[in-house]
């Protein structure tokens, strides 16, 4: 649901927010999950009403037996094209949680997130051990970058990762700018599907469409995760002591980066 309005307008948009616990998506799903024994990792437009009705892009995780196991919050806000979603929500607070469901820890870097590095560190940091990217990004965009980055963590973490895109462009009842000096439009652009998934070892699925919706069934070895760790060792040789220490001296004001110049 958050990626069905991109532009600028609030309305009538915010008004599909909801609560994640209880809202009307969440029973939907909720039904679903419990009919088919799946879990459910469902995106909505979340209305935080605890916290002054703040909006969120938030994924809720259902479990099996129709339970609401947990949710997570889109941590990187795009500034990108007309992708001006710091309109709508906040930067998430629900740091890099992983959900231990019953067919295995799951965890949600939702979109833009996935340009990030540092994000998918973090799930695999807590114990992920299959990380999904439920997005909504358009070919104009992101689509040399879209094979790359999502298959690049599942080797660097040593986790499956699931890139998920939809598919379909949407015209707008109102003209918008893309804040690039050309003339106003109402379309988004294509956005290009090719959902598919990624393994430890570097190896993928073929990417599902770019025009049609579609579904993708996988087989997946869990095992794939350790093996890859003892295999390549790239979580043992992380030196995440190491750049804690820099990341902390980065982060401050007066900090200087560390160049030495040539003495010309
Ligand atoms: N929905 C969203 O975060 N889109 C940003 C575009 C991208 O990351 O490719």
């Amino acid at each position: 649901m958050p990626f069905a309005f991109c532009t600028r307008e609030k309305q009538p948009w915010c008004e599909f927010a909801e609560d994640a616990e209880t809202g009307p998506t969440t029973q939907f799903v909720q039904k679903l999950a419990r009919q088919f024994g799946m879990v459910i990792l469902s995106p909505i437009l979340e209305r935080d009403g605890v916290h002054g009705d703040t909006l969120w892009n938030t994924t809720v995780v259902v479990g099996t037996s129709g339970n609401v196991i947990g949710k997570t919050r889109k941590n990187h806000i795009p500034r990108v094209g007309d992708f001006n979603e710091s309109t709508y929500y906040m930067e998430g607070n629900t740091g890099h949680k992983v959900f231990n469901t019953k067919f295995g820890k799951i965890a949600i870097n939702i979109c833009y997130g996935r340009h990030h590095p540092q994000n998918w560190l973090m799930y695999g940091i807590n114990g992920a051990e299959m990380v999904f990217n439920p997005s909504a990004t358009i070919g104009g965009l992101s689509e040399p970058l879209w094979p790359i980055e999502a298959r690049n963590a599942a080797i660097a973490n040593s986790y499956f990762t699931f890139a998920i895109n939809r598919v379909g462009t949407e015209i707008f009842p109102n003209e918008f700018t893309s804040a690039d000096g050309k003339p106003a439009h109402r379309d988004f652009g294509h956005f290009y599907g090719s959902s598919y998934a990624a393994a430890p070892d570097g190896s993928r699925t073929p990417g599902l469409s770019r025009t049609n919706d579609g579904l993708l069934v996988t087989e997946i070895d869990l095992n794939l995760c350790r093996q890859a760790k003892d295999n390549w060792g790239f979580r043992m040789t992380q030196r995440l002591d190491l750049y804690a220490e820099s990341l902390t001296k980065a982060i401050k004001p007066d900090y200087k980066p560390d160049v030495v110049d040539e003495n010309l």
